[in-house]
């Protein structure tokens, strides 16, 4: 049998062999939504013949794209490689790259990420003598980003209170910004979109014509724009295949609406639907468990899940005492796992907010277990890192105000925040950019017509910056990216600015070299696709390829994914759910599916975990069982642990408890005042060999020490478990 068919029972083939032109395939977790839509571009290529050059599909992370595009490899050959195959940013982005000459930007547009979008907004706020604590950054940026997910301008936005008419004012200066600068933030990928094939009937025409086969995967979780998008690009052939899972709508708060499921149907009267109902994930505990809790939702399909898999173990249910038991519990148990037999990279841990990670990474370092943690401290969010892709989207794209704001004084070359001012004030009454007047200084010295208008210390600091601007532009032209980037370390003498010789030095150092490496890799490609790259990286993204290790992650981010071992920790009410969901029907809704996401993430066993009381700024609080927990029949439940919380109600007088696991893994030791290990000192580990000491510190009762080895890299090590032996 041909690959496309091969492993498929009758509704999945069905599925991949339709000729229905709109097909919608609804199913629960694991039931193959994903593989069938894989397997049906191959069908189409291989069995219909259609060319991959007139087929897109749309995949919900990076991640998932890549994947996807390795198993066609597989089943079809590099022919796959003219196939559209991303996330909707992704292609957004591909397409407003070409049709630029219709657009207010020009193709060398860059995507501004979360982060400059706040500084943006911070400084409108400013510009507006707006207290940004009044009107927070992030609250203003919500309601811009949900009236361009609803494809609304400025002038659409309603000013019906004052708050509203702060917004609808910021979001005005904030368009503006964006438009000098060249640059476009996430929502405006999808938002100019949608808006270039309203406007331009040839280019949605165009595109329509190209793209014989649209599919779509998660399509439970697209928004407005996404949807308007996909019906745009299926404007001629009409031809969309959408999988998805009403009941892993996880989305709402970035604009998702799942009723695109029943508008799909009402725009498409003739679409066939198909349902799956076989699970090839989970053993049947699992299903039976998520079930229970998803029949709590009403105005749902109610489906039913079986699973070919055996009964399973029961879900292990585990009461800590509180939440550093609560990690211990987790790491220890994994621990004993893996000693008999188990791979680290069977497990996962999933939580409700990123910052219950840390007593999680904390536990895994008292126990010595590597462990990977995904989204948290993005590798891009450090300032090492963002300074020098600054720098890079300058040369790149010299009208991008927020880079030039960030790196015209790194290092510090003296031009403080009035000369800044000046210059934005001075290029404005000229109608010109800042970078124009830099540029010019640059190049004509004393003779540029702006050379007097500041002070002659300004100015000459401000020619300085502005012909080394102009230099890396000339040089980027005709030389490739890496070269560049060692241009401009060496002629703004970077390192020596970063790294002071301390240990956090030279972990910034090594970060620029990270980035270097990177750089490399797009020597061929250039730097157009090399920032792009960057800019889509998301945090559902930075999941590592290699297996071998314990994943950390949200909920969110573990949409798609599967493991064999599934933890879920802080079942407490206002954790999961939330806080902010408890008065709102609608939100308490969807904790409820980010939990039933969750646990169909597991494919043999299910952990929920949970703690007693919870430390909170120092102080502890008792917790209630989340009501989650209710929900799953107590037949399936393996209680364990010291039951602390099923008590509903605040106790009067606190219980002592008894020391647990906790107290198993970090036994009592003496606080070491000084490190023993240095940055810069060779070392050897049992396990991993020789490898050289980046940084050190005591951190809570013991010395961590992260080194570089030469076998398995970057590690972080609690000293007194890891015994390092120094060489030399
Ligand atoms: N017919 C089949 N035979 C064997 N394995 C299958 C079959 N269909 C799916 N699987 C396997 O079951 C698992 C789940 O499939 P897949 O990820 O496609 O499900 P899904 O419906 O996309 O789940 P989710 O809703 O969680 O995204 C995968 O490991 C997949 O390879
Ligand atoms: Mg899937």
């Amino acid at each position: 049998m041909m690959d496309a068919l091969k492993n498929l029972n009758p509704q999945q083939h069905e599925a991949v062999t339709s000729s229905a032109r709109q097909l919608l395939v609804l199913a629960g977790p694991g039931s193959g939504k994903t593989r069938v839509l894989t397997q049906r571009i191959a069908f189409l290529v291989n069995e219909n013949k259609v060319s991959p050059h007139s087929i897109l599909a749309v995949t919900f992370t990076n991640k998932a794209a890549r994947e996807m595009r390795t198993r066609l490899e597989r089943m079809l050959g590099k022919g796959v490689n003219a196939l559209w195959l991303g996330t909707f940013h992704a292609i957004c982005a591909r397409i407003l790259r070409s049709e630029a000459d219709a657009l207010p930007f020009d193709n060398n547009f860059v995507i501004m990420d979360a982060d400059d979008q706040q500084s943006i907004i911070k400084r409108v706020l400013k510009d507006l003598n707006i207290d940004d604590k009044l009107y927070r950054p992030a609250s203003i940026h919500n309601v811009i980003s949900n009236a361009k997910n609803a494809m609304q301008g400025p002038d659409q936005v309603k000013s019906r209170t004052y708050r509203e008419e702060i917004s609808k004012r910021v979001y005005e200066q904030y368009e503006k910004i964006l438009r000098s600068s060249n640059a476009v933030d996430f929502d405006d990928l999808l938002m100019w979109s949608v808006r270039l094939f309203e406007e331009n009937p040839q280019i949605r025409e165009k595109y329509g014509q190209r793209f014989e086969h649209v599919l779509v995967d998660e399509f439970q979780d697209t928004n407005q724009a996404q949807y308007e998008l996909l019906k745009h690009l299926s404007s001629v052939h009409h031809c969309l295949f959408v999988v998805g899972d009403e009941d892993q709508s996880i989305y709402r708060w970035r604009g998702a609406d799942y009723r695109n499921v029943l508008r799909f149907q009402s725009d498409y009267p003739k679409s066939e639907k198909i349902l799956l109902e076989r699970n090839y994930r989970s053993t049947q505990n699992v299903l039976d468990a998520a079930q229970a809790v998803i029949n709590q939702n009403k105005s749902r399909t109610p489906k039913n899940l079986y699973s070919k898999r055996g009964e399973g173990p029961l879900i292990s249910l585990y009461d800590a005492v509180d939440d550093h038991a609560e990690a211990a519990y987790v790491v220890d148990d994994i621990v004993d796992r893996i000693a008999s037999g188990q791979e680290g990279g069977e497990f996962a841990i999933m939580y409700r907010t990123n910052a219950q990670s840390r007593l999680l990474e904390e536990a895994f370092l008292r126990a010595n277990i590597p462990y990977r943690l995904v989204g948290a401290q993005r590798f891009y969010g450090r300032r090492e890192v963002k300074d020098i892709i600054s720098f890079l989207r300058l040369v790149h794209n010299t009208y991008d105000s927020v880079s030039l704001a960030r790196v015209i004084n790194v290092p510090p070359r003296g031009v403080g925040s009035k000369t800044l001012l000046d210059l934005d004030q001075i290029a404005q009454n000229n109608n010109l950019t800042s970078s124009d007047v830099l540029l010019s200084l640059g190049e004509l010295g004393q003779k540029s017509p702006f050379w007097d208008t500041f002070s002659s210390r300004s100015a000459s600091m401000l020619a300085h910056f502005g012909s080394l601007l102009m230099n890396w532009r000339e040089f980027g032209q005709s030389n490739p990216l890496p070269d560049l980037f060692d241009r401009i370390l060496a002629d703004i003498g970077y390192k020596a600015y970063i790294d002071d010789g301390t240990e956090m030095g030279d972990g910034r150092w090594e970060n620029v070299l990270e980035l270097r490496r990177l750089a490399y890799e797009y020597e061929e490609r250039g730097i157009t696709e090399f920032l792009e790259n960057i800019a889509l990286v998301s945090d559902q993204d930075t999941v590592p390829e290699e297996n071998d290790a314990p994943t950390l992650l949200t909920l969110h981010a573990a949409k798609g994914l599967e493991f064999s071992h599934v933890y879920i920790v802080g079942l407490d009410e206002g954790l999961l759910p939330h806080s902010r969901s408890l008065e709102d029907p609608e939100e308490m809704a969807e904790e409820r599916r980010l939990f039933y996401v969750g646990i169909t993430r597991a494919k043999n066993h299910l952990t929920l975990v949970r703690a007693g009381q919870r430390s909170n700024y120092g102080r502890f609080e008792y917790t209630m069982e989340s009501r989650f927990i209710d929900d799953i029949p107590e037949e399936l439940i393996k209680r364990e642990g010291v039951r602390l919380g099923v008590q509903r109600l605040t106790p009067l007088s606190h219980p002592r408890w008894e020391p647990s696991s906790y107290e198993r893994s970090t036994p009592k030791k003496e606080t070491p005042k000084e490190s023993r290990y240095q940055a810069g000192m060779r070392v050897t580990h049992s396990t991993w060999g020789s490898g050289l000491v980046v940084e050190t510190r005591i951190l809570g009762n013991d010395e961590t020490v992260t080194v570089m080895f030469e076998s398995v890299g970057l590690k972080r090590l609690a000293a007194s478990v890891a015994r390092l032996e120094i060489v030399g």
